[in-house]
C-alpha cells in the first residue's frame, strides 16, 4: 500500500538517480527528477529513456523530469540526492530555497567532499540545519537496479521516520531496503569501497588470480574498518550490505566505474584516460586521495589505499606496487579480535 502524503523528488539525471526514480514510480509514487541538460529531460519524458546514462532500460513512465528545481522540489516530501561528490554541495546550495525542515533528505552518492572531509549526509545537514537526513548505500549497480535484478540496499539515518518512508518509498520485490542508524559507517563503507574496487580492477587486467582477488578485499575491509573505527563508525556495519557486500560487488564486477578505470590502469592507460573514455563519475580516484591525506593526518594504517595513490598520482608501476605490498607487515587477521599491537609485540618477543 502506498503512502499518499509522500512524493518523491531525485536530484541527478546520471545512472543511479535515474534507477531509483524509477524504482519509486514503480511503487506507485509520483516522481520528479531534475537534470541540467533539457534534451534528457525531453528523453526521459517523451521515450522514457536516458539515453546518455542508461541507454538499455526503460524508465517508469510517472518519472517526470525537469531542468526546473523549484518545480520538482515544491511538492516533494522525500528528497533522493544523486549528485557526483565534487558538485553535491553546490547543488544542495541550489535547492536550499525549496527544501523545508518536513522533507526527508537522503544523499545516494558515495564519495567525499574535499573541503572539511565531509561526507554527502554531513553537507545536507549543514546546508539546511534540518534533521530528517539519511544515506542510502549499499551493493547497488545502477543498470542492474534499473532491470530489476533482485537487489538490496541500506538506508541509514539516526531519524526513525527517515528510515520507514525510505521503506516504504523504494522497497518492492526486487529491491530490499534495510535499515541501520549508524549513518557515518554506512557512508563511508560506499566511498570507501570505491578505492579497493580500483584496485581489484588493477590486479584483474595485470592477470593476478582468484586467491590475490581475495587477498585485496578481504584486506580492504580491514582497512576500511580500521579507518572508520578511527573515524568514530561501528566496525559491525562494515559486515553488512554497505561495508563487505558493496565491497564485493564493486571489486568484482566489470559494471563497476571505478573497477573499469582500475582495469584501463593496468592495461596501461594514463589516469586522464581511463578517466575520460569512462565519460561518468569514478568516485574513487578523488576518495584515494582524500583518504590517504587524512589517514596520514589521523595516524591510520592503510597501505592499500597509499599504494594506490602512489601508482595513480605518482607514477609508481602497479606491479611493483604489488610486489612491495606483499613485503609489507604481516600483522593480525581481523584485529578487532587479535590486536596489530599484539601481534607486534608477539614478534618483538620472538627477536630477543
Ligand atoms: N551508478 C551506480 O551504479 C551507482 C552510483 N552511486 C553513486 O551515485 C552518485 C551519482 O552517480 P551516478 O548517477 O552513477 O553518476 P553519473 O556519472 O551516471 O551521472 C552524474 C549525474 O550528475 C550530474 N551532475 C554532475 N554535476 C552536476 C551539477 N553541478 N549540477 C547538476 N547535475 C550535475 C550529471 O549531469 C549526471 O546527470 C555517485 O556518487 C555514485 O558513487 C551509488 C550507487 C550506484
Ligand atoms: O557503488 C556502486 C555499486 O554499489 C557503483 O560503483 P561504481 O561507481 O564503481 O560504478
Amino acid at each position: 500500500m502506498i503512502d499518499e502524503r509522500m512524493t518523491v523528488a531525485v536530484l541527478g539525471g546520471g545512472s543511479f538517480g535515474t534507477a531509483l526514480a524509477s524504482i519509486a514510480a514503480d511503487n506507485g509514487y509520483e516522481v520528479r527528477q531534475w537534470l541540467r541538460d533539457a534534451a534528457l529531460v525531453e528523453s526521459i519524458n517523451e521515450d522514457h529513456r536516458n539515453p546518455r546514462y542508461l541507454p538499455d532500460y526503460e524508465i517508469n513512465s510517472n518519472v517526470v523530469a525537469s531542468t526546473e528545481l523549484r518545480w520538482v522540489l515544491e511538492s516533494a516530501t522525500l528528497v533522493l540526492v544523486a549528485i557526483p561528490s565534487k558538485a553535491f554541495a553546490e547543488v544542495v546550495r541550489q535547492a536550499r530555497p525549496w527544501l523545508n525542515p518536513d522533507q526527508i533528505l537522503v544523499s545516494t552518492t558515495k564519495g567525499i567532499q574535499q573541503d572539511g572531509f565531509k561526507l554527502m549526509s554531513q553537507i545536507l545537514e549543514d546546508e539546511t540545519g534540518f534533521s530528517h537526513v539519511g544515506v542510502l548505500s549499499g551493493p547497488n549497480l545502477a543498470s542492474e537496479v534499473a532491470e530489476k535484478q533482485l537487489t538490496a540496499t541500506v538506508i541509514a539515518s539516526h531519524d526513525p521516520l527517515t528510515r520507514s518512508r525510505v521503506q516504504a518509498a523504494l522497497g518492492c520485490d526486487y529491491f530490499r531496503v534495510y535499515a541501520s542508524n549508524d549513518r557515518y559507517g554506512v557512508e563511508l563503507g560506499g566511498a570507501l569501497k570505491n578505492i579497493y574496487a580500483i584496485a581489484a580492477g588493477m590486479a584483474a587486467s595485470l592477470g593476478m588470480g582468484e586467491n590475490t582477488r581475495s587477498m585485496l578485499m578481504t584486506r580492504a575491509l580491514a582497512e576500511m574498518s580500521r579507518f572508520a573505527v578511527a573515524q568514530g563508525a561501528n566496525p559491525m556495519t562494515f559486515l553488512g550490505l554497505a561495508g563487505v557486500g558493496d565491497l564485493i560487488v564493486t571489486c568484482s564486477s566489470q559494471l563497476s566505474r571505478n573497477y573499469r578505470v582500475g582495469y584501463a590502469l593496468g592495461q596501461g592507460k594514463s589516469l586522464d584516460e581511463a578517466v575520460d573514455a569512462l565519460g561518468q563519475v569514478a568516485e574513487g580516484v578523488n576518495t584515494v586521495r582524500l583518504v590517504r591525506e587524512k589517514a596520514h593526518e589521523v595516524g591510520v594504517y592503510m597501505p592499500l589505499a597509499e599504494g594506490l595513490f602512489q601508482v595513480l598520482f605518482r607514477g609508481v608501476p602497479a606491479r611493483d606496487m604489488a610486489k612491495l605490498l606483499m613485503q609489507g607487515e604481516q600483522s593480525s587477521d581481523v584485529e578487532f579480535v587479535l590486536s596489530r599491537e599484539d601481534v607486534k609485540q608477539d614478534q618483538r618477543e620472538q627477536e630477543e
